[in-house]
């Protein structure tokens, strides 16, 4: 049977590519785009359903073909009589006739010069025929090829195969032509039979048509435009200003921060210092601009690196200095870390009396953030927030590890980013903010937002103005899209708006159907095929423990585990109870979270199986460094699941001395096989686990006693079995991971 694309089918059988996959759906089978390609089992149930035969009728049209090419050895020889009659009355049809006969190659090359002799006005009945020059349409025959076949094309292009009708199309001849020429070469094809690059290539060698095969992308996925910004010639790229993103513990600073930078700057010379919040405002320091995320936090930052989206060039971790390191201090330097995002430390508070810088400094140290100071790399700034002193050495510093960063766009290419925060406005419909992360948006623009789209109707900047263009690093509220994107949807622009539209949508159709559980995140169950596949070259993970010792303890101890091709990496660690932030700074990262005597919450749970991470509970170290061990060498042992197969009654107890109690029992559901585990159940209580001893009929050992049945058994290490207990037989199934 054949496989045919979604939109191919649908093309076929008038429909959209939307209305093909629902109605897969709708069969159970799962696809979500369309460009997935349908098995013939698929296509005939859509065939009934859309009370098509595409299927059926390219079987049908395979047998009709079939017979119509294959020459019958009678035939021929009619045919090359037919053709001998006609021989004397056309000297130009004598002349194609020598010429045709031989090798295929031969019949192209006597194809072009029919071609040109049609040209000089020869009748079509004098073309060669394709059966090398033997066949020839008897006088009386109607031709259905017109009589002036087009000239051939220079070259053809197609995109990984080409059904005989579509070949036929690219090359201006009959679908019949096409079908006779295969024979010719040896391959059997109907008119919807689709045609391989091989068999492509070889039908236009034949005819000299180059040939060649087009690259697609799918434009569906917006990742693939990320990529190709990467691609941009050095000479188009023009500095960009950086993105900032302030993190760090509860209460030490980092709303006043935000606040302290923008009314120093954002305010200064803007009428009425009207600021309206965005979700991101610039600065500019030293003609120099810097874009601050107004969501301060590593959570919202994880959340969107979750999403796939990375816009912070650079994180500003505030810590109080009368406070020092805190737990959450800790995360928010592990999730910058693990987003490999240069980080500066603001010590703020300083203006406090009992500030202690020193002690924040080696407390950091700890975590691995040096201060040049003390032979390090880390950026240290002290500030008051509150008094806004060191501000602006702190924006100096920012604008220092920027020009190291060598942060680069390209204004001129159409705008590509990521949207920061999204809402729904009674009065202007979908509002997003936006990031234009490369390119320029302009007002106009057919834009595709996550799975919205539409033109950029308005755009406002962050302090409130209307604008018509946004260049690289800028946050813009823009409206006109269709529906509310989330935070760190991405978002590209396209040349027309039909495309933003049919792109959007197929967006918004893969979304619905996508479960997100079935992201490919690593566990300890796929981490070896992972690892095979090369997929998986270091396995993250986040430790969590009851105590901070044992999770030092843990720590020590994964580092230790050495299995050749992958290495272990402890992208953080923490006290306490596994967290919301621990699953999505797993799900940023592909990391495993190991959970020792903690447990995770109610939100961690949810969003671990929405998010796919896996999460592993230990109460013994040595079982958790085993485990992970075991999972990289790809011997983890096998996970089984009971199963209950039957149950008897015991009708009559019997004892022998030697050999205990013998349950006489009436097997009265599924059955009891002799290697199944068994339950003693009396009055609703499990009174006993353990093995059968034995089992028989009459006086012979049984492999299995079925329902209906009497059977004889005794129980290993049980004698104590009375008369009306039940006894429930189960086996241990293997999972399949
Ligand atoms: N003395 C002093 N107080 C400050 C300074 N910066 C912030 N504060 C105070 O610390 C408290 C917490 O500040 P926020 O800016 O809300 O801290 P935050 O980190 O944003 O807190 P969350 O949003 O709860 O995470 C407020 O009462 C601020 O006034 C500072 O430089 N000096």
């Amino acid at each position: 049977m054949t496989k045919i694309r979604v939109h191919e089918y649908a093309r076929k059988v008038n429909k959209s590519s939307k209305e093909v996959i629902e109605e897969l759906n709708k069969l159970n089978i799962n696809v979500t785009n369309h460009m997935s390609m349908l098995e013939g089992d698929a296509v005939s149930k859509l065939d009934t359903v859309f009370n098509s035969n595409t299927n059926a009728g390219n079987a049908k049209t395979t047998q009709k073909v079939a017979t119509n090419v294959a020459p019958k050895p009678k035939n021929t020889s009619k045919e090359q009589q037919m053709t001998k009659q006609k021989k004397p009355t056309n000297n130009s049809n004598n002349e194609n006739k020598q010429s045709t006969q031989g090798s295929n190659k031969k019949v192209s090359q006597n194809n072009k010069n029919m071609d040109q002799n049609k040209k000089g006005g020869f009748n079509q009945r004098k073309k060669p025929g394709i059966h090398g020059g033997k066949r020839r349409h008897p006088k009386t025959h109607q031709p259905t090829i017109p009589a002036t076949p087009k000239e051939l094309p220079e070259k053809i292009t197609f995109y990984e195969s080409l059904t005989v009708a579509e070949l036929a199309k690219k090359l201006h001849r009959e679908p019949s032509e096409i079908i006779k020429k295969l024979f010719m070469l040896g391959v059997m094809a109907t008119i919807n039979q689709e045609l391989d690059k091989d068999a492509i290539e070889l039908i236009c060698a034949d005819y000299g048509v180059e040939v060649e095969e087009e690259v697609r992308v799918d434009i569906t996925d917006l990742d693939v435009y990320f990529e190709q910004s990467a691609e941009v010639s050095e000479d188009e790229l023009e500095e960009r200003p950086p993105v900032v993103t302030i993190m760090g513990h509860v209460d030490h600073g980092k709303t006043t921060l935000l606040d302290s930078i923008r009314h120093t700057k954002v305010t200064a010379g803007e009428a009425g210092g009207i600021t309206q919040h965005i979700g991101a405002y610039q600065v500019v320091v030293n003609d120099k601009k810097i874009t601050f995320l107004d969501t301060p936090g590593h959570a919202a930052f994880t959340t969107m690196r979750a999403r796939g989206a990375s816009i912070t060039d650079i994180a500003i971790i505030v810590v109080a200095a009368d406070d020092g390191v805190m737990p959450q201090t800790v995360e928010a330097i592990n999730h910058a870390k693990a987003a490999e995002v240069p980080i500066i430390v603001a010590v703020n508070k300083m203006d406090k009396p009992s500030a202690n810088p020193d002690r924040v400094m080696q407390e950091l140290t700890e975590h691995g953030l040096v201060p040049e100071d003390w032979g390090g790399d880390t950026i240290f700034v002290p500030i008051s927030a509150l008094k806004g002193e060191g501000i602006d050495t702190l924006l100096e510093m920012i604008l220092l590890v920027s020009e190291v960063a060598e942060l680069k766009a390209s204004p001129k290419r159409s705008a590509i980013g990521t949207v920061i925060e999204a809402q729904l406005d009674k009065g202007r419909g979908s509002v997003a903010t936006l990031l234009v992360q490369d390119g320029t948006l302009r007002i106009g623009d057919p834009i595709v937002v996550g799975h919205a789209y539409g033109r950029v109707r308005a755009m406002v900047n962050d302090i409130g103005r209307r604008v018509k263009e946004a260049g690289p690093a800028t946050p813009v509220e823009i409206t006109g899209i269709n529906e509310v994107p989330q935070a760190g949807d991405r978002f590209v622009v396209f040349e027309d708006e039909k495309t933003a539209r049919s792109v959007g949508e197929s967006r918004a159709m893969t979304a619905i159907q996508a479960s997100r559980s079935e992201k490919q995140r690593v566990t300890l169950d796929n981490l070896f095929e992972q690892m095979s596949q090369g997929d998986v070259k270091e396995l993250n993970l986040i430790v969590k423990a009851d105590v901070q010792g044992t999770v030092e303890a843990m720590a020590a101890s994964l580092m230790k585990i050495d299995v050749e091709g992958v290495n272990v990496k402890i992208i953080h660690t923490g006290a306490g109870a596994i967290t919301e932030s621990d699953i999505s700074l797993a799900a940023a990262s592909n990391a495993i979270v190991i959970g020792f005597n903690v447990r995770p919450d109610a939100n961690a749970k949810r969003a671990a199986e929405e998010e796919g991470v896996d999460i592993r509970l230990h109460r013994i170290i040595y079982k958790v460094i085993e485990e992970i061990e075991a999972a990289m060498k790809g011997m983890l042992d096998p996970e089984y699941e009971e199963k209950i197969i039957g149950q008897a009654e015991v009708r009559q107890t019997i004892k022998v001395s030697k050999v205990g109690t013998i349950a006489g029992s009436y097997v009265t559901e599924g059955k009891i096989t002799r290697d199944s585990g068994v339950r003693v159940i009396r009055d609703g209580i499990v009174v006993f686990e353990g093995e059968l001893d034995s089992l028989k009929r009459f006086k012979d050992d049984a492999k299995e006693v079925a329902k209906g049945y009497e059977c004889g058994m005794t129980i290993k290490n049980f004698n104590d079995i009375k008369e009306g207990d039940i006894i429930e037989a189960f086996i241990m199934e293997e999972i399949k991971r």
